[in-house]
């Protein structure tokens, strides 16, 4: 095994082809291995296929082609296509239920797949983000389902993946990671094979530590957004830009405090705090409440709407309601748990209409001007660069009401003639 990743000619599976495995099958098809990407979804395996990546991210384009006109990366929804492979990386989604508990259908459905298809020795790399014990407990299943024994018929680790959609394959290359193996020798495989791209330094630790790495990452920047969401709500009452006490507050050598805004959205962090406390017997209670609030800012945003309706004199019944973005974070167009949609939710029922308009993720109107024709309000729910150079004074002209709520931070100066409220921005 050693020496077929040493000699480029390991031969690889990635099962779940979306925002993860997508970019992680190109990377090792680039670095010359051949990898067969496995995914459910026949429409996603086609477009792979000829060459189009069904997902938005720099790059992604031209190194797809590049990846498939080499000859080294095919897509199957056929499971006999992965039989006998060297190594298996799992990359699907590991979403929350309705009730907040961890959906592991999916983990578990990819599992008994890599287990029908693996043979002797392969290795197994779990990359999705998975609550802590996770990967033993799937090395179990492993057991069961073939009769090896994990550690010594078969490696299997745990890979978190740390890339930020927009950066991806900067960060694919450059990042440090963890290999959390059920043995050294598992950490060690997993370790040498992702060598063949990855640049940035390599640590090998368990799989439950990488397991809990991962999750803290991201509760660490969950639970700082909320602290700024509550600074943010502290600023109103006090009537100042919470941007501006932030900005100079993070002049201080050892303060960095985020950004507040409209909500905390995207396939990960709204989900991984709830991960990591699910096996937990008890806890303090500080992640549940950062949760909390940062799930609270959707409603923040309404109120704020809601009050410059009223000092407008505009009933909300009557209100046309102009919604700009929907993805969760700028220049993406993963809708995933976005607070743009939360935002929706919460107005619909109360107003007339919303009209909503995404560059990249569509929406009931072709264009800003679409959206805000004969609008009373506009709320900037995304902080898409385009967003950034809108000329409000003009647009205001096409407006029934210029009203305008930044939920981003994305207007610096408040446009004239317009009652402007932003979040964090002085008093509502
Ligand atoms: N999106 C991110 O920014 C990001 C960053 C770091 C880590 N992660 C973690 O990586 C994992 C994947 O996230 P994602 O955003 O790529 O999800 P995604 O939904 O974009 O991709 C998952 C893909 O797996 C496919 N799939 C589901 N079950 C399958 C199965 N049994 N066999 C084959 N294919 C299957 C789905 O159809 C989908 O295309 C999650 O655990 C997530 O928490 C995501
Ligand atoms: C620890 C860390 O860095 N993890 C990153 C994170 O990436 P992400 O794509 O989820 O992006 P974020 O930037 O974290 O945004 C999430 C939501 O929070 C809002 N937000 C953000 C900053 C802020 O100060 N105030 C905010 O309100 C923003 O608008 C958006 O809705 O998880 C990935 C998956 O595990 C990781 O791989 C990736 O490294």
């Amino acid at each position: 095994m050693l020496e077929k990743i040493e000699t480029g000619t390991a031969e690889i599976a990635v099962i779940g082809l979306g925002y993860i495995g997508l970019p992680t099958a190109i990377m090792f098809a680039n670095a010359g291995f051949k990898v067969t990407g496995y995914e459910i979804r026949e429409d996603v395996v086609e477009r792979i296929n000829s060459g189009k990546a069904h997902i938005v991210e720099p790059e992604i384009d031209e190194l797809l082609r590049r990846a498939v006109e080499s000859g080294n990366l095919k897509a199957t929804s056929n499971p006999r296509d992965i039989e006998g492979k060297d190594a298996y990386i799992i990359c699907v989604q590991t979403p929350l239920k309705d009730d907040k508990t961890p959906d592991l259908s999916y983990l578990e459905s990819a599992v008994r797949t890599v287990a029908g298809a693996m043979k002797r020795n392969s290795l197994v790399v779990i990359e999705s983000t998975v609550p802590p014990l996770t990967t033993v407990k799937m090395a179990g299943l492993i057991e069961e389902l073939t009769g090896f024994k994990a550690g010594e018929d078969f490696y299997m680790v745990h890979a978190p993946e740390r890339v930020m959609p927009g950066r991806i394959f900067k960060e694919l290359v450059y990042n440090s990671r963890i290999f959390g193996g059920i043995t050294p020798e598992s950490a060690e495989m997993a370790e040498k094979l992702y060598r063949s791209f990855v640049r940035g330094q390599t640590f090998k630790t368990s799989s439950t530590v990488s397991e809990v790495v991962k999750l803290m990452e991201n509760t660490f920047r969950d639970v700082n957004i909320a602290l700024a969401n509550e600074f943010a709500f502290l600023a109103h009452q006090y009537g100042i830009d919470v941007f501006e006490a932030i900005e100079l507050a993070n002049t201080h050598p050892r303060v960095r405090i985020h950004s507040p805004g409209i909500g905390v959205g995207g396939h990960c962090l709204p989900k991984d705090p709830h991960l990591l406390l699910w096996p937990a017997r008890e806890d303090f209670g500080l992640i549940r409440l950062a949760r909390e609030i940062n799930d609270s800012m959707p409603l923040f945003t309404k109120d704020l709407l809601f009050s410059a309706l009223r000092e407008l004199n505009v009933p909300p019944e009557d209100a046309v309601v102009a919604v700009l973005g929907l993805a969760y974070k700028g220049d993406s167009d993963d809708t995933r748990n976005s607070p743009a949609l939360a935002f929706i939710e919460a107005i619909e029922g109360d107003v007339a209409e919303v009209r909503t308009y995404d560059p990249f993720v569509g929406g009931s109107a072709g264009s800003v001007e679409d959206a805000l024709r004969e609008a009373d309000a506009a709320v900037i729910a995304t902080d898409h660069t385009a967003f950034k150079s809108l000329d409000w004074e003009k647009l205001g002209e096409l407006m029934r009401t210029r009203i305008l709520i930044d939920g981003r931070h994305v207007v610096e100066n408040p446009p004239r003639g317009f009652l402007f409220k932003g979040i964090g921005r002085g008093e509502y």
